[in-house]
């Protein structure tokens, strides 16, 4: 996880390698594609992922995101199949009806044509509720309110995660902390509730689902019925790393984006225009629609390259390596600077810094000189496995905001990119929407 400080750095050094010192560790920055290729790709078996900060590591529990080996692999077989496209599309439906919810209760807001919103809290409603179905499925009420106090915690956690760090401070019986605890010994207790109920009620709920989603709770729940090697603590474990590593990224991609096209009106309109050639004006847009929309998918990887909500990654070296003519003694830290990849110059061009989604109009892999030089959802085996859920949630909520209103920025918008674990507006995103005349 990079620092404010670190942020700075990684952009005006895009493409170079340099060493940084963290007190005894020392951290290896490696912008170069091909030797970034090397590291995620054809010899990943040298590198491993390192221990994240203790407050993260509360958070995102012992989840795919941390576990390594045999576990890892098991694991990431087991949930592969919820985010496999032809699941996915079978929440279409929901997402769209969470997507109009939200745009109601802005309606209810003001009275007149015109609404003032802060997007970023509104995505992250959002999006919770969209994790919470992804994980839980027919079990999302309960879902929902474990998900709840997860939200609180992470609140918590923002805080302390801005205070400078003080070794051992997390074991202070602070007020603090202590609610910290409180919500984290609620959280594993429901959760471990929730699982017994559904593994009570498993024969039914298949019988009854069997048509519907596949979510992790019912996959993670057969697979333990089937093997010992998967407990009730890795079903708590898996819940709590999903939430974390889905909910802000997404909602920070959704914000980012509608930010660009408050700024840049111009492809507000051709979006628009493609929404409403696909989808029709207040149609609800289908699973086939959302593969149609070109112009969309072009301006989100756009959003992605200039504002990845992941600025960063960091890999260790498991065994003395050579990496790019440099011999890298076992146990460095190496940092990915995805943020700083994205916008470099001799990869993307002068305008590497502009918003240009046309450069995207012959897929990713031509965008740029190198086609390891887009990686918002990492690279190899250890990709991100809700990219698929990030992409089509964000197109939907997007067109169906397209089709209903314009919308630009509030004059109170500051541009203020920041980071705190994630790539974030620092004084939040107030965008004003105008709605659209029905047909
Ligand atoms: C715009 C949205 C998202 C972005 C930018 C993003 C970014 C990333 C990145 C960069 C990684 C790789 C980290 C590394 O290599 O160290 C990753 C991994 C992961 N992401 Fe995402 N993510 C997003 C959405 C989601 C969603 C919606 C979920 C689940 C609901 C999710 C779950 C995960 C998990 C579980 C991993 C670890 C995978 C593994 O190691 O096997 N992400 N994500």
């Amino acid at each position: 996880m990079a620092t404010q400080f670190e942020l700075h750095i990684l952009v005006l050094l895009a493409g170079a390698t340099f060493l940084v010192w963290f007190g005894p560790t020392v951290r290896l920055t490696v912008s170069d594609p091909d030797l970034i290729r090397e590291i995620f790709t054809s010899k990943s078996e040298f590198y491993e992922k390192i221990e994240a900060h203790p407050l993260v590591k509360q958070l995102e529990g012992d989840g795919l995101l941390s576990l390594k080996g045999e576990k890892w692999a098991h694991h990431r077989k087991i949930i592969a199949p919820t985010f496999h496209m032809e699941n996915l599309k079978l929440l279409v439906p929901v997402v769209a009806k969470s997507v109009t919810d939200m745009l109601e209760q802005w309606s209810t807001v003001s009275n007149s044509d015109e609404v003032e919103i802060e997007v970023s809290e509104w995505f992250q409603t959002l999006t919770e509720e969209v994790i919470t179905r992804t994980a839980f499925g027919s079990s999302y009420e309960d879902g929902k309110a474990i998900f709840r106090l997860q939200a609180q915690q992470m609140v918590l956690a923002a805080v302390a995660f801005q205070r400078v760090l003080i070794p051992g401070y997390r074991f202070f019986p602070t007020k603090r902390n202590v609610n910290s605890w409180k919500l984290d010994k609620e959280i594993r207790r429901s959760l471990m509730k929730l699982v017994e109920r559904r593994r009570e009620g498993s024969s039914i709920i298949n019988e009854t689902h069997r048509h519907g989603p596949k979510d992790l709770l019912g996959l993670m729940i057969q697979a333990s019925n089937s093997s010992k090697d998967v407990t009730v603590h890795d079903i708590v474990e898996e819940c709590k790393s999903f939430f974390f590593a889905g909910k802000q990224t997404t909602s920070n991609l959704l914000t980012w984006t509608t930010i660009l096209l408050a700024m840049h009106p111009h492809w507000q309109v051709q979006a628009r225009e493609e929404v409403l050639r696909v989808c029709g004006s207040r149609d609800i847009p289908t699973k086939d629609d959302v593969v149609k929309l070109k112009t969309l998918t072009m301006i989100l990887n756009e959003s992605l390259r200039l504002y990845p909500p992941t600025i960063a990654t960091i890999r260790r070296s498991k065994a003395d390596v050579e990496l790019g003519g440099y011999k890298i003694p076992r146990g460095t830290e190496l940092l990915i600077p995805i943020l700083a990849l994205h916008h470099d110059q001799s990869i993307w061009g002068h305008d590497a810094n502009e918003f240009n989604p046309r450069r995207f109009s012959n897929g990713v892999a031509r965008a740029a000189k190198h086609h390891v030089a887009f990686i918002p959802f990492g690279l190899g085996v250890r990709t991100c496995i809700g990219q698929n859920l990030a992409i089509l949630q964000a197109k939907l909520t997007l067109a169906i905001i397209l089709q209903r209103f314009s919308f630009r920025l509030a004059t109170s918008y500051q541009h203020a990119p920041t980071v705190l674990m994630l790539l974030y507006p620092q004084h939040g995103a107030p965008i004003i929407f105008q709605r659209l005349p029905n047909p």
